[in-house]
C-alpha cells in the first residue's frame, strides 16, 4: 500500500481564496499494480492562476486540485517508464498517483540532464510556451519596437520581457513591488520597471514611451490598468491578451471605461488565446527556450537579458 496525500477543493472559490477552500486528505494506493500500471511520487507540484477560475479549469469540489507535476515512477509494471523514470503529467496536488493508462495520462518523459527538473514545469513547460507563442505568434515584435508586459515579474511575464530582449525590443514592465522592479532591470535587463502600486501608468508610459509609442502590449492582468495601456499604443499596436489576473477573484463582473474607441483610432489588433491552441508544434517552443537557457550557461559573457529563468527553482504562484 502506498500513502497518498492530497489537497481537495474543500469549497468552491468565490472571491478570495482562504484556507478554507482546501482540505488535506489521504487515500491508500494499492501497490498491486495490473500491466503497464505505475505509481509515482510528485517532485514538483503547480499552482497557477488559472486554477482561481475555478470549475473550468477542471476544478470540482471533492475532488483533488487539478494541475501539472513532475514526478518520479516509485513502482512499475510498464517497460516504457521503469522505476526512477521521470515523467510530466496532470495529476493534480497529490503526492502518489496511480498511473492506469499511462498513454493518456503522462504527458512525457521529463529528463532534463543537468538542468533543474522544475524547469519542465516553468520555461520548458506552460508557462514558457505561453511566454514564447502567445507573443511571439500575436506581438509578431521587431527589433527596435517597444513592448510593454504587465505581470512582469510572473513566471509569464518575465520570460516575456526576455524573449522581447532577445530580440531587440525596448521593453517596459509593471510588477508589484520594488524588489521585483529592481529584478527586472538588473537581472533580467528591462530597460524600465514600474511599481504599479506606487507609479499610475500613465505617468510611467508618459517617460518611458513618449507620444503613444508602444507597438506591442504583453497583457497579464486585464482591467483598467489594460484600458490605460490602450491609450499609449501607437498605430497598428499589437495587443496579446494571455491572463485578466485583476479580475479573477471579482464576484460580479468589471465596469468601467470601455476602450473601443481606442482601439478603433490606434487601428490595434487585439487577440487573446489560450495556450493550448499551439500544443501541436509545442516542440518548437521547447527547443527555442533549451537553447537560450543553454546560452545563458555558456559563459559569463552572456548579457544578463538572456537569463532565460533557467534560475526558476521554484513552482510560480499566484492564488492572488
Ligand atoms: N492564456 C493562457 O493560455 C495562459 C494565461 N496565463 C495567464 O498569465 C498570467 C500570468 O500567469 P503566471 O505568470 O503564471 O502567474 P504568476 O503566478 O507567476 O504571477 C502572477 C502575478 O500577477 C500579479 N498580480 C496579482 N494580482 C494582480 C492584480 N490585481 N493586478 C496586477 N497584477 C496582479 C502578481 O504580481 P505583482 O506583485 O507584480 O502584482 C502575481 O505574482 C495570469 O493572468 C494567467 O492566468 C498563464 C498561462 C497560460
Ligand atoms: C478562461 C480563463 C483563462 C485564464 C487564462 C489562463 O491562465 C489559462 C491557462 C490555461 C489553462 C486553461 C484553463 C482554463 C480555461 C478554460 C477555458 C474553457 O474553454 O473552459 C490550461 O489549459 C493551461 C493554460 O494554458
Amino acid at each position: 500500500m502506498v500513502l497518498c496525500k492530497k489537497w481537495v477543493l474543500a469549497k468552491a472559490f468565490h472571491g478570495k481564496v482562504t484556507a478554507e477552500n482546501f482540505r488535506l486528505e489521504e487515500e491508500d494506493i494499492s501497490d498491486k499494480l495490473k500491466d503497464g500500471e505505475l505509481i509515482a511520487e510528485a517532485v514538483y507540484l503547480t499552482v497557477d492562476p488559472y486554477m482561481r477560475v475555478g470549475s473550468e479549469a477542471g476544478n470540482v469540489v471533492g475532488n483533488a486540485m487539478g494541475g501539472e507535476q513532475i514526478a518520479k515512477v516509485i513502482v512499475s509494471k510498464n517497460k516504457q517508464y521503469p522505476v526512477g523514470s521521470i515523467v510530466r503529467m496532470r495529476a493534480g496536488w497529490r503526492t502518489h498517483t496511480l498511473v492506469t493508462d499511462a498513454e493518456k495520462q503522462i504527458q512525457r518523459s521529463a529528463e532534463m540532464g543537468d538542468l533543474p527538473l522544475s524547469l519542465m514545469l516553468g520555461a520548458m513547460g506552460m508557462p514558457g510556451m505561453t511566454a514564447y507563442f502567445g507573443f511571439l505568434k500575436i506581438c509578431e515584435p521587431k527589433e527596435g519596437e517597444t513592448v510593454v508586459v504587465s505581470g512582469a515579474a510572473g513566471a509569464v511575464g518575465s520570460l516575456v520581457g526576455q524573449i522581447a530582449k532577445l530580440k531587440g525590443c525596448k521593453v517596459i514592465g509593471f510588477a508589484g513591488t520594488d524588489e521585483k522592479c529592481d529584478w527586472l532591470k538588473k537581472d533580467l535587463g528591462f530597460d524600465f520597471a514600474y511599481n504599479y502600486k506606487k507609479v499610475d501608468v500613465d505617468t510611467a508610459l508618459k517617460e518611458a514611451a513618449p507620444n503613444a509609442s508602444v507597438d506591442c502590449y504583453f497583457d497579464n492582468v486585464g482591467g483598467m490598468f489594460t484600458v490605460k495601456v490602450l491609450n499609449h499604443m501607437k498605430l497598428f499596436g499589437r495587443v496579446s491578451i494571455c491572463g485578466s489576473i485583476s479580475n479573477y477573484n471579482d464576484t460580479s463582473l468589471p465596469t468601467g471605461p470601455l476602450p473601443f474607441f481606442n482601439i478603433l483610432k490606434s487601428q490595434l489588433k487585439i487577440e487573446g488565446f489560450i495556450v493550448l491552441r499551439w500544443y501541436a508544434i509545442w516542440e518548437e517552443g521547447e527547443k527555442a527556450m533549451l537553447q537560450w537557457i543553454k546560452e545563458l550557461r555558456a559563459g559569463p559573457d552572456v548579457p544578463k537579458w538572456k537569463k532565460i529563468t533557467y534560475c526558476y527553482e521554484i513552482v510560480f504562484i499566484c492564488l492572488a
